[in-house]
């Protein structure tokens, strides 16, 4: 259906680059603007991240990780692009939100992200991040993605995003440039610091934005190798890739009805570019390494678990 409608936009002069979700995705990102702000003056407030101790740089790296998952909620294909803004303060409702997540592989990204900065060969140390949505979610990811780079747990950020309007709210590059380029131009003081410090990272290259064809093609990841060897040898860059959202992780599961048990290394079917983490709330059925009855036990609790995005993972695969 999106291609579709990106065929009859195409093909339609003057209007060929005309992005039709542009302004449901910029509508979300001015009505989460408070939470936007909290979250900007709380990670200005973290600066210089490098000074934080060992212990409070981890449980920030956890926070700021948390936030960017329930930001996965902000989503306007699930809304049917009814409004699904952020309007209450995400910090404060972390808590609440911890028994709703169901796999939390955070403690393997810390390990592994520590480790690798000790044992980087070169000096670099690149987190690739496949983007979802734009809007609060995509704030979300760029907090934490300066995060990384300001305590000096990586020393690059690749984004990866699409190259046509998807999903509704997917990120484009366009939304991405937007995106920064509306925090930076903020009046309140540490949200426009935020944008501006979002703005030179971009200018120096620590972070860098993709796009590739094969993020809005119907293969699933397992195929990258040879369907666009170029994208998976990018990703074998990186010291650990972020998958955000469900669709996401439908291909990384290559939408397959696995059993609820199935261990999430064997459900990548041969998908193993780099360390990788999905972090994603559930909207479709399917979800892999669950403990035995736990799906039976969330569903006689709320038979809906699986869609309403109500709950959360981080799974992550590979050695750390
Ligand atoms: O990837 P996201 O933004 O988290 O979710 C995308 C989504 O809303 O659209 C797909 C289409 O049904 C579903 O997998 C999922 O519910």
């Amino acid at each position: 259906m999106y291609r579709r409608v990106h065929e009859a936009i195409i093909q339609s002069p003057p209007i060929h680059d005309f992005d039709v979700f542009k302004e449901s995705k910029e509508e979300n990102f001015f009505e989460s603007q408070e939470s936007i702000d909290t979250l900007c003056l709380h990670l200005q407030q973290l600066r210089p991240a490098r000074d934080l101790s060992e212990d409070r740089r981890k449980e920030e790296f956890l926070r700021l990780l948390q936030i960017s998952l329930w930001g996965n909620k902000c989503d306007l294909s699930l809304s049917g692009g009814e409004s699904s803004s952020q309007k209450t303060n995400v910090i404060n409702s972390l808590e609440g939100l911890k028994p709703f997540i169901l796999i939390d592989d955070t403690e393997s990204l810390w390990t592994l992200l520590s480790k690798c900065k000790k044992t980087a060969e070169t000096s670099v140390v690149r987190v690739d991040i496949v983007l979802d949505n734009s809007g609060f979610e995509l704030v979300t990811d760029l907090v934490f993605a300066d995060f990384l780079l300001s305590s000096e747990l990586a020393t690059e950020i690749h984004f990866h995003g699409k190259t046509i309007p998807w999903f509704v709210s997917d990120v484009t590059v366009h939304d991405f440039n937007w995106t920064v380029e509306h925090v930076r131009s903020s009046n309140e003081k540490s949200t426009s610091a935020c944008g501006a410090h979002w703005a030179d990272h971009v200018r120096v290259g620590r972070w860098t934005y993709h796009d590739h064809t094969f993020w809005t093609l119907p293969h699933p990841y397992c195929a990258m190798p040879q369907v666009a060897p170029d994208l998976y040898a990018e990703l074998q860059k990186a010291c650990l890739v972020l998958f955000k959202g469900d669709l996401n992780y439908r291909k990384l599961m290559s939408d397959r009805k696995w059993e609820f048990t199935t261990p999430f290394h064997q459900a990548l079917s041969g998908f193993h570019p780099a360390p990788l983490c999905s972090i994603r709330t559930l909207k479709a059925e399917l979800q892999v390494g669950l403990q035995p009855g736990q799906a039976e036990q969330l569903m006689a609790s709320d038979p809906h678990w699986l869609t309403t995005g109500k709950y959360g993972i981080f799974q992550f695969d590979g050695p750390v």
